[in-house]
């Protein structure tokens, strides 16, 4: 029988291990623990250890150098199968490293060949609640320390959101330090982002094993399906494609849903338009035109302090070939090239390419370029928003012009990634 696995994430500081130690007092049951932290040497490790070896014989495995997702993918597998043959144990939790993407460590036991021994049963986001609610749920501006990630790539918030994203269980750690008003914002916040996820209250991580251990299979596909802005893309998609009248036109949806062409999927409605709840909203933004590279760069400098997520591809003046995403976590927004516009290649490879794909939306001028974003926000004014992104579009007049000489902050090769932080100043000159 395969042993059942929850991975643990959570940012730095969020309560992983308080929670974990946590745990290996409470269950009846032998938990395996694998640990990996970033550029220390396994502190969590010696703490776990110290806490609970002697009184429960707990199986505590470190990993040592670096990061389980980025380059141990191949030494997690190996230490997990080790474990597996050496020892016995009913469950493994693997404590991830506090800035790490989740996805990568859960394909280990999903795809790789952690996948033989192990079952991949959830995957559990601690979250810090009141260095959350100071992120992204307070109305007032509190100064957090933002910034890129070890390797300066990702800013720590697009990585906080990330775990929210791709996991199955969030737990809101720190009860003790928000009032009931900011735990139900950092809830309601939390249940937009990820509304698949079960969502649990706690303080010091003062959990039930059973709340931990117990849930059913981890399906990667849904997890990764079914995050607040993804839905949210998917739905207006779908919305286009049942909406034979979208052609090349710019259209913000409303966000109860009432758009001017109607959901033809009651449930996918559903999920992108969660209860609004203090003032928290999701809209979807979709023209098949370009922003022009300098303007949208300086709306991204100077973004309305309520908007918490903004993710989805973006078509870029001057970047024919690259699909680029945008991903704002906060008041940081990163553009990764993820891919190439299908309409860039040789003919025939666009039907090669198109036959692959029947469900792909096309358009006869631009083939599959265009901007496809879900907004999440609270408090946003959303009219003024999206004038703000129809003024980065091209006119008419740009649009027939040379777009190589314009400034382009925006990456070129795939995988590269440019973060651009907004200020405090939303009124910022945005034309
Ligand atoms: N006030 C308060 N402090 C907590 C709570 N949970 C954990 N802490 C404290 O927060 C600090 C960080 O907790 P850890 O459990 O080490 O956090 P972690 O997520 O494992 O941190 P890393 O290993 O650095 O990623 C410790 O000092 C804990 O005692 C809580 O619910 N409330």
């Amino acid at each position: 029988m395969a042993v059942p696995v929850t991975i643990l994430c959570g940012e730095l500081g969020a309560g992983k291990t308080t929670l974990l130690s946590r745990l290996l007092e409470t269950a009846n049951s032998e938990i395996a623990v694998l640990v990996n932290d970033v550029g220390e040497v396994n502190v969590d490790a010696d703490l776990v250890e110290a806490r609970t070896d002697l009184e429960t014989g707990d199986e505590v495995v470190a990993l040592e150098n670096g990061c389980i997702c980025c380059s141990l993918g191949g030494e997690l597998s190996r230490a997990v199968i080790r474990l597996w043959k050496e020892h016995e144990f009913d469950h493994l939790v693997v404590e991830a490293s506090g800035v790490g993407e989740p996805e990568p460590i859960a394909r280990q036991f999903v795809r790789g060949p952690a996948g033989g021994p192990y079952d991949l049963e959830a995957v559990v986001t601690v979250v810090d609640a009141r260095r959350f609610h100071d992120r992204f749920a307070d109305g007032d501006d509190v100064p957090v320390q933002q910034g890129a990630d070890e390797e300066g790539t990702r800013p720590l918030s697009d990585l906080i959101l990330e775990q929210v994203e791709f996991c199955d269980l969030l737990v809101v750690n720190k009860c003790d330090l928000v009032d009931d008003e900011e735990r139900e914002r950092v809830v309601a916040l939390l249940e937009t982002l990820q509304p698949r996820a079960e969502i649990v209250t706690s303080e010091y991580g003062d959990l039930e094993p059973e709340t931990l251990l117990g849930s059913e299979r981890f399906e990667l596909e849904t997890v990764r399906d079914s995050a607040g802005w993804k839905r949210q893309i998917e739905a207006d998609a779908e919305v286009d494609e049942q909406d034979h009248d979208d052609r090349g036109e710019k259209h913000v949806h409303d966000h109860d849903g009432a758009d001017e062409h109607g959901h033809g999927d009651a449930d996918a409605h559903d999920h992108a338009h969660p209860p609004e709840r203090y003032g928290i909203e999701v809209e979807g933004y979709h023209c098949r035109r370009p922003f022009h590279p300098e303007r949208f760069a300086e709306l991204l400098r100077s973004l309305p302090d309520g908007l918490v997520r903004a993710k989805g591809l973006t078509w870029i003046a001057g970047r024919e070939k690259q699909a680029i995403t945008t991903s704002t976590a906060g008041a940081e927004t990163t553009l990764e090239v993820t891919g190439r516009w299908i309409a860039s290649f040789s003919e025939e490879r666009q039907e090669t390419y198109r036959q692959g794909q029947p469900d792909l939306a096309w358009d006869d001028e631009h083939g599959d370029r265009e901007i496809r974003l879900a907004l999440i926000g609270r408090d946003v004014d959303w009219d003024a928003l999206e004038s703000r992104l129809d003024n980065c579009l091209l006119t008419d007049e740009e649009m027939d012009a040379d777009w190589s000489d314009y400034e382009n902050p925006a990456p070129t090769g795939m995988g590269e990634t440019v973060t651009i932080s907004s200020t405090d100043d939303p009124e910022g000159s945005s034309r």
